[in-house]
Order: structure tokens, then C-alpha cells, then sequence
């Protein structure tokens, strides 16, 4: 039994590690999973490209438990996501091998599309890369588009649609979300909820930029790199997550001169939102 799916990255509108309400948009870079089942198997091997394969491997084992298999099997997954940048690879990962071990089991008209998120969220946090389940993350990464959240109550409180092109600072070092202080973070709470009123209210720029300034100022990120982005033209910037990565909003026109100010930082990918979210292959 065998099944391919595949699931997209997304970058940060607001945190939710700080007031547990987020927002996230989904960006055309994707995760592919592939997953083989046998019923005769014991236990699930994962190859994850060199990462640790503890999450898919979990989202695997909690798929076949929700359907009530006690199969055995391979997962494997490619990604063109940078990890651990803020740009939501893990609810990538976990969102296509979900997808993918669904389809091997022929179970697709069988689980609802909040089913397989939740599954995805629960594997993450039993595998410790996540501190709010991250239900933004995951959820604009299944669905596609806008998801604005409550983490608490694993609630999408509103999806929308988004046509915007997209650039990526992507820094070398990494920073794994479970690794954030917290603490630090939750000290400015007040103003990162604010942020998530303004984005509920529509205002999507003035939300990514004014969380960037939010976290970076808590995380101790740069703020220059997003405001160097503004003032080359870029309609918001901000930091994507709990970093390394920032992420900006740009018009065709501005674009070559956002990527020329961001490529003295590092790496930059042109890319788009993407509407259509994962999708069984
Ligand atoms: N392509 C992938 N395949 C399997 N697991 C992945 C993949 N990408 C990320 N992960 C998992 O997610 C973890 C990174 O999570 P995190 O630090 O939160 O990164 P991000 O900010 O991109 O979500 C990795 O250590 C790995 O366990
Ligand atoms: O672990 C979490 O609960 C979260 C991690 C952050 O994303 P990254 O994992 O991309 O840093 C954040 O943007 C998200 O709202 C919640």
C-alpha cells in the first residue's frame, strides 16, 4: 500500500507563542511525502532527508492508530522549505505524511480535512517541535492561503484567499522553535494580541510587520533587515516565526530592489502565496 502527498511551507502574519493566537500564510514551497504500508510490518522507518525523523514517523503511527491498523511500513520525505527558519517545515512535514498515509490505506473519503490537521498537530507535539501546537502553521500549510487562529482552542477563526508575492530572507543559522524562550516573548503578549486584532480586522501588512518588530525585539533579532525592506518598497517585513527567517510582502515593482537589499543578508526566495494547500499526490 503505498501513498504521496504533499503539504506547503508558510511564513508568519503573527507568533502565537506569545497570547497563543496566530496567523499564518501559506507560500508556494512545498513538502513532499511518500509512505508505504505493509500490513504484515512491524513498526514505521522514517528517512527525513537527514533530519530527525521522529515527527513523521509519529504522524504515520497516529494515522494508522486513528483508523485502527496495526501496520507496519516506511515514510519518506523531500522539502524545498529551509528547517528550522521560521518557515514551517515541520506542519509541512507533518500535514503531507498524514495526507500520504491516508491515501496508502485508501481512506480519503474517510477523514475530514480538521481530522488530518489534528492528527498532524498531535504528532507534533508529542515530538516537541512545536509550543502551541502551532495551529496556524499547520492549518495554512493544509489549507492554503490566510489561517488566523485561536492555538488554545485549535480553532481556525478565519481563512481567506491572499494574492501576493512573496520574498524570503533565509539566513544560514537555524532556530528551533522549541528552543524559544518563552518568557522573553511573552512580555510584550499585549501588543502581539493587538497585532492578531489587526489582522482579524484585514490589516495583513500592518499585522507581519508590527509582529516582526514585536519579536524581534523579544527574540533579539535585527530590526534593520525588515526596515530595509520597507524603505526598498516592500509593502510589509518581518521576521517569520521564531526566525532566522524574514519574510516580505512586495509589489512586482519593488521586488528586484527588496532582493537586492535583502541578498547582503543572505539567501533570498521569490515565491508566491499558495491558495491550494497539500493535496494528495
Ligand atoms: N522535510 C522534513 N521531513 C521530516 N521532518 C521534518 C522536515 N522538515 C522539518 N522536519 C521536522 O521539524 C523539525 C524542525 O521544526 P522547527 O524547528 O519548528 O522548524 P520550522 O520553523 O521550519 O517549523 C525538524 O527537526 C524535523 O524534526
Ligand atoms: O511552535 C509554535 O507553537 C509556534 C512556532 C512559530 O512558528 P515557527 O515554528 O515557524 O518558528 C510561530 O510562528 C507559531 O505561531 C507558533
Amino acid at each position: 500500500m503505498k501513498g504521496r502527498a504533499k503539504a506547503c511551507g508558510a511564513i508568519t502574519i503573527v507568533n502565537a507563542i506569545a497570547g497563543w493566537r496566530g496567523a499564518a500564510l501559506a507560500v508556494d514551497l512545498h513538502t513532499t511525502a511518500e509512505v508505504n504500508l505493509d500490513s504484515e510490518a512491524d513498526g514505521v522507518m522514517g528517512d527525513a532527508g537527514g533530519l530527525d525523523p521522529t515527527l513523521i514517523e509519529t504522524c504515520v503511527e497516529k494515522t494508522l492508530d486513528w483508523f485502527g491498523y496495526d501496520f507496519g511500513g516506511g515514510v519518506k520525505t523531500e522539502s524545498e522549505i529551509p528547517p528550522s527558519r521560521g518557515l514551517k517545515s515541520s506542519s509541512a512535514a507533518a500535514n503531507a505524511v498524514v495526507l500520504a498515509t491516508v491515501s496508502a490505506l485508501g481512506k480519503v473519503d474517510e477523514i475530514t480535512e480538521k481530522e488530518v490537521l489534528d492528527i498532524g498537530v498531535e504528532a507534533a507535539v508529542e515530538s516537541d517541535v512545536t509550543i502551541t501546537g502551532a495551529y496556524d502553521d499547520a492549518s495554512a500549510s493544509l489549507y492554503g492561503g490566510l489561517t488566523i487562529t485561536d492555538n488554545w482552542e485549535r480553532e481556525v477563526l478565519k481563512r481567506r484567499e491572499i494574492d501576493e508575492e512573496v520574498l524570503i530572507l533565509v539566513p544560514d543559522k537555524q532556530a528551533h522553535s522549541s528552543e524559544t524562550n518563552v518568557e522573553r516573548a511573552e512580555l510584550l503578549e499585549p501588543l502581539v494580541l493587538k497585532a492578531h486584532e489587526m489582522v482579524v480586522d484585514g490589516m495583513l501588512y500592518d499585522a507581519l510587520t508590527l509582529n516582526g518588530v514585536l519579536y524581534c525585539a523579544t527574540l533579539g533579532y535585527k530590526q534593520d533587515i525588515a526596515l530595509d525592506a520597507l524603505e526598498a518598497g516592500a509593502k510589509a517585513a518581518g521576521l517569520s516565526g521564531t526566525g532566522t527567517a524574514y519574510a516580505g510582502l512586495v509589489e512586482s515593482g519593488s521586488k528586484e530592489t527588496v532582493k537586492e537589499v535583502w541578498q547582503e543578508y543572505g539567501d533570498v526566495i521569490e515565491t508566491k502565496v499558495d491558495n491550494e494547500g497539500g493535496i494528495v499526490l
